[in-house]
């Protein structure tokens, strides 16, 4: 049997969280229970990070459904603990259970305001004008209202999500509130994990609100089919235990086709990403004019000299014997120059990553259906730009949806880089990598994802590929993360990030990670 992952984990549109509230209620909860529920975390988090004492006055935006109606329980909660509480509702109509608590707050003798300069001497402000009910953009007297508490010089927080903010595809409709933090109730949604709403969230956090697994799982399925790789799981992924009696041969052989005269560090980074995977063997098949640095900074892998082109870039594979490996990556450093090593590679029967010119080259060449006709699993990483190349169709805008129909098109697993880095495959999950730092947008780190994806992979492993795929980005932004906090956001450069992968999966080891 099958054992669902924990709720924090899943990811959710705005349809389906409508359906796992609905499967609830028709099971007899009662709607005002779980809006008091949602609305109690919020207020307790609430007067924990924002005490009395020096957040005495707030501001509650109240839209017409219950993201409205969240915001006047917690209204009414916050008066109840002695804040000063003021209402500002730009709507009159009302859904029945807002207006009820619309009614009661005021009869507690909280104030309602017309105007947002009515709010500003707040000390801070709840927005809870739409959560995941918002369907059309915002126009009109509730954009410019808005616009105006973007202005204010007071932190906002919101509830579920920042009003303007679309659920599922993080679209700004019309415009947003700029949150400074924001509570996503009962699961996170889709929009988290969309690069382009994240400056409008601030802080995030989840609130759970006690939804049983059983509701989830009757919409999600046992298997969420978008999830957070949370760390126990990335741990039990990470190849951390052998047999006794092994060799190195059993450990997995990855080979590297990488690099060029311009750019051999992309080879060198690769290499640097690879050994730091454990695997047994790592062969660099690179230029013949680069032979001697790689050897000269990797003592212990082997490397084989390739026919160059007049400009220095690897003219095709001659006679290299592909049958050897358990994994093939293609790509850091080769140039634009390269021969026709794409297409030589294609057919090899084993996990075969292509990164960078490697996608390039695929893309010019049209070569992207050859794909679904290789026997083995095919794992592709681009980054946006080669992404738009590979499959210029599709908005990424929409991350999700475009990586996960990619994964369709290409019959490969694909991996696009980001803030939140999104791996779908043809079946199965579609991975997101939560916790990461901007200090990895820079050169070469994306050589090392791709030396360290092909070292996993080539390694024995009881995990599916696009898990072992998640995993290898996991400790990627986990090793971008430790080297931004002991060296800042400047020192996370390509050669200290690599460094910093043995720390990182170094620090879960023997811990009990919990998420
Ligand atoms: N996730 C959960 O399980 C829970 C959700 N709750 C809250 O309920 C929210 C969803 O509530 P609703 O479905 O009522 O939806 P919302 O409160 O997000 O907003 C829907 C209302 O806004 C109106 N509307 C939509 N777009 C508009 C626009 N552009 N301009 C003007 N009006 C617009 C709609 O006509 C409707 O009246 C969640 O976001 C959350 O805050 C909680 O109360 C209870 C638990
Ligand atoms: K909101």
């Amino acid at each position: 049997m099958t054992v669902a992952s924990p709720w924090f984990r899943a990811v959710v549109s705005a349809a389906q969280m409508q359906e796992i509230e609905n499967w609830l209620f028709a099971q007899g909860m009662p709607v005002a229970a779980l809006m008091e529920k949602a609305a109690l975390q919020i207020a307790n988090r609430l007067s924990l990070l924002y005490p009395l004492t020096k957040f005495p006055r707030i501001g509650v935006l109240v839209g017409p459904g219950h993201n409205g109606g969240d915001g006047l329980v917690v209204a009414r909660e916050l008066k109840l603990q002695d804040y000063q509480v003021k209402v500002l509702q730009p709507l009159d109509q009302l859904k029945p259970l807002t207006q009820n608590h619309a009614d009661y707050g005021k009869g507690l003798g909280i104030p309602w305001v017309d105007d947002v300069q009515a709010l500003a001497h707040c000390d801070l402000i709840i927005d809870a004008l739409f959560g995941f009910g918002l369907t059309r953009p915002i126009t009109g007297a509730i954009a410019d209202l808005v616009t105006a508490i973007n202005a204010l010089p007071i932190p906002v927080v919101s509830i579920d999500l920042p009003s303007g903010i679309h659920t599922d595809t993080g679209e700004i409709l019309g415009t947003a509130v700029q949150a400074d933090r924001s509570f996503c109730l009962g699961l996170w949604k889709r929009a988290y994990f969309q690069d382009r709403a994240l400056a409008h969230l601030g802080q995030t956090e989840l609130l759970g609100i006690g939804l049983p697994l059983q509701a989830i799982a009757s919409v999600l399925g046992q298997i969420w089919p978008v999830q957070i790789l949370g760390t126990e799981q990335a741990r039990r992924t990470l190849p951390l235990s052998r047999s006794l009696v092994t060799h190195k041969y059993q450990q997995g052989h990855v080979l590297l086709i990488c690099g060029s005269q311009q750019y051999a560090g992309g080879a060198l980074l690769a290499c640097l990403g690879a050994r730091a995977s454990g695997v047994g063997m790592v062969t660099m098949a690179v230029p013949t004019g680069i032979k001697a640095l790689l050897h000269s900074q990797c003592p212990e892998v082997l490397v084989q000299g390739l026919l160059e082109t007049s400009s220095g870039a690897i003219a095709g594979l001659g006679n290299l014997d592909l049958s050897r490996y358990t994994a093939v990556a293609l790509g850091p450093g080769l140039g634009l120059d390269v021969g026709p090593v794409v297409e030589e590679v294609l057919p090899v029967n084993c996990p075969l990553i292509l990164d960078a010119d490697g996608l390039n080259q695929l893309a010019r060449q049209q070569l992207l259906p050859l794909l679904a006709e290789r026997t083995a699993p095919t794992v592709l990483t681009p980054h946006g730009g080669e992404f738009q190349r590979l499959f210029p169709d599709l908005d990424q805008g929409d991350r999700l949806t475009a990586v996960q129909t990619a994964a369709a098109i290409s019959q490969a697993t694909v991996l696009l880089k980001g803030a939140k880095t999104v791996i779908a495959s043809p079946t199965g999950p579609t991975w997101v990598i939560k916790d990461s730092t901007p200090a990895l947008a820079r050169g070469g780190s994306g050589d090392v994802l791709t030396g360290l994806i092909g070292g996993l992979l080539a390694q024995p492993g009881e995990f599916a590929l696009t898990q072992r795929v998640a995993t290898a980005a996991w400790w990627h932004a986990q090793a971008g993360i430790l080297a931004a906090q002991q060296r800042t956001v400047l020192g996370v450069d390509a050669q200290h990030l690599a460094e910093y992968l043995i720390p990182a999966c170094r620090q879960w080891i023997g811990q009990n990670a919990t998420n």
